[in-house]
């Protein structure tokens, strides 16, 4: 799965590859961040002083989406319905099978024979069939009613036919075999499914055998983006300074894998007027904006939240990249997760803030936590989690180059995030794992 060029594994050597200088720079932060903590340095940034722990950060926003006003559960066509969850059991509107059913093709038949057999056979569909008498059989093909006073149904390959047309078992048929007898797999008001079942396809399929049409599902989150930033490009190469967005064609569908619906992408420069209209005109249940999170001339998200009295509840995190991604509340029922501009701190804060925020928005059950060990060993910080992109080969995680914070080239290639804790993690070390939506799924089957 890796692509050409990746290098999953290798170790660096080339001049252009950033991985030393990556840890470089882990080193010299953490050595000012030593300093600092240890002299209380009044002019470091308040926002490190702020920042939570990664699985705090992660709880919090899980925590944010449950206490707010809760969501009026939705009836929504079957086709609509997949990924959502059940917000009313699913219980049988019918009896399944609905009417005793040939499980194979053949001839139902009455008694022991041998049979006379009728003339005309019967086919799924058709209606109630004309009772058989003792010694007589029809034709019948799976699916089809069973004719009342059936005692089994001959499948075709073991039949056969005499001289005057009677029809004979190759050996005894047992009372009832291959007929499927009404309500077998449920019956009328049965519970199949309870509460909180997740749609899948096969859900999809059983909701329709049992009768449905529409499902009451908890209604999908409602996002919208917000990409800052007077620098970026939607088309053409980079030139005079200017960069292409890379954010606003990523996130989007990465959102949508996250199970919720976007409403609204919209490019706000770094325009903070147009960020607080942005922000104070949104119905979403989730505005993630991109960039703008840190301390610059340029980064209005901070004062724009403020300035609307929103409720900060995370504001930073202990990880990288992406640590100056924050949570906010902006109205009882809206949350705001600040992405940071870095390509990779922004799919940091996605994974860390808003994926555990709408999974709960959409009560979806947590992953099962998951760890493998790591091929080679990752360096750490000392005080912070870092998400590095990794591939999973055999019972290994790979560990990717081009993991800087502004690298999308491991991501693209990688089928998940190992989360190294503080400190770092040998070689051979058990590894928690964030699986990244297409990479189990398939892209077809995420991006619906
Ligand atoms: N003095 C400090 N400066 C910075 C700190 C710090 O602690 N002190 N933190 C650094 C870290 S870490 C990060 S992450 C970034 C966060 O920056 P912002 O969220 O304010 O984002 P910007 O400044 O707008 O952009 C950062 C970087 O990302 C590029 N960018 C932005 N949007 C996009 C996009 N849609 N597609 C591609 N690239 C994007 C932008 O051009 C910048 O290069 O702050 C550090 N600074
Ligand atoms: O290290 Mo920043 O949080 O990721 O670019």
């Amino acid at each position: 799965m890796t692509a050409p060029g990746t290098r999953a594994g290798t170790p660096a050597q080339d001049s252009d590859d950033l991985d030393l200088e990556e840890a470089l720079a882990l080193v010299r932060e953490a050595k000012d961040d030593r300093t600092d903590k240890a002299l209380e340095d009044p002019g470091q940034p308040a926002e490190r002083h702020r920042a939570i722990p990664w699985p705090q950060a992660r709880e919090t926003a899980a925590r944010a989406a449950r206490s707010r006003p809760r969501r009026t559960p939705v009836s929504v066509p079957l086709g609509d319905a997949l990924g959502l969850v059940l917000a009313t059991p699913l219980d049988a509107l019918t009896d399944l099978p609905s009417f005793d059913t040939s499980a194979m093709d053949g001839w139902a038949v009455a008694g022991p024979g041998p049979w006379q057999v009728r003339g005309e056979g019967i086919l799924a569909g058709h209606d109630q069939p004309e009772p058989l008498t003792d010694g007589e059989a029809v034709g019948i093909a799976t699916g089809a009613r069973i004719p009342a006073d059936t005692t089994a149904v001959l499948r075709s390959e073991h039949g056969r036919s005499d001289a005057q047309g009677r029809l004979h078992a190759a050996w005894d048929l047992a009372h009832g075999q291959d007929i499927r007898p009404r309500g077998q797999e449920c019956r009328n008001g049965d519970q199949l499914l309870p509460v909180g079942t997740v749609v899948t396809p096969a859900v999809l399929g059983l909701a329709a055998a049992a009768g449905y049409d529409t499902v009451t599902v908890v209604p999908r989150p409602q996002a919208e983006v917000l990409v800052l930033g007077d620098e970026l490009l939607t088309e053409g190469l980079p030139h005079d300074g200017l960069i292409r967005d890379a954010l606003g064609p990523m996130l989007p569908p990465w959102v949508r894998a996250l199970g919720a619906e976007i409403v609204a992408v919209r490019r706000i420069g770094d325009d903070a007027k147009a960020l607080h209209r942005a922000v104070t005109g949104s119905a979403a249940d989730l505005i993630i904006t991109t960039g703008g999170t840190a301390a610059g001339p340029r980064d209005h998200v901070r004062p724009t939240l403020d300035s609307i009295g929103a409720e900060l509840l995370v504001d930073g995190v202990e990880v990288r990249p992406g640590h100056p991604m924050l949570l906010a509340r902006t109205k009882d029922d809206q949350h705001l997760v600040g992405l940071p501009g870095n390509p990779l701190a922004a799919v940091s804060g996605l994974l860390t803030l808003a994926e555990p925020l709408l999974r709960t928005l959409a009560a979806h059950p947590a992953p099962e936590p998951y760890a493998l060990p790591l091929k080679e060993a990752v360096q750490g910080h000392p005080y912070d989690t870092r998400l590095i992109p990794v591939v999973l080969r055999g019972d290994c995680a790979v560990p990717l180059h081009y993991n800087g914070p502004a690298m999308l080239r491991g991501i693209a290639a990688a089928d998940a995030l190992a989360v190294v804790p503080p400190g770092g993690a040998r070689q051979g070390a058990e590894t928690e794992l964030l699986d990244l939506p297409w990479a189990a799924a398939g892209i077809g089957v995420c991006f619906t």
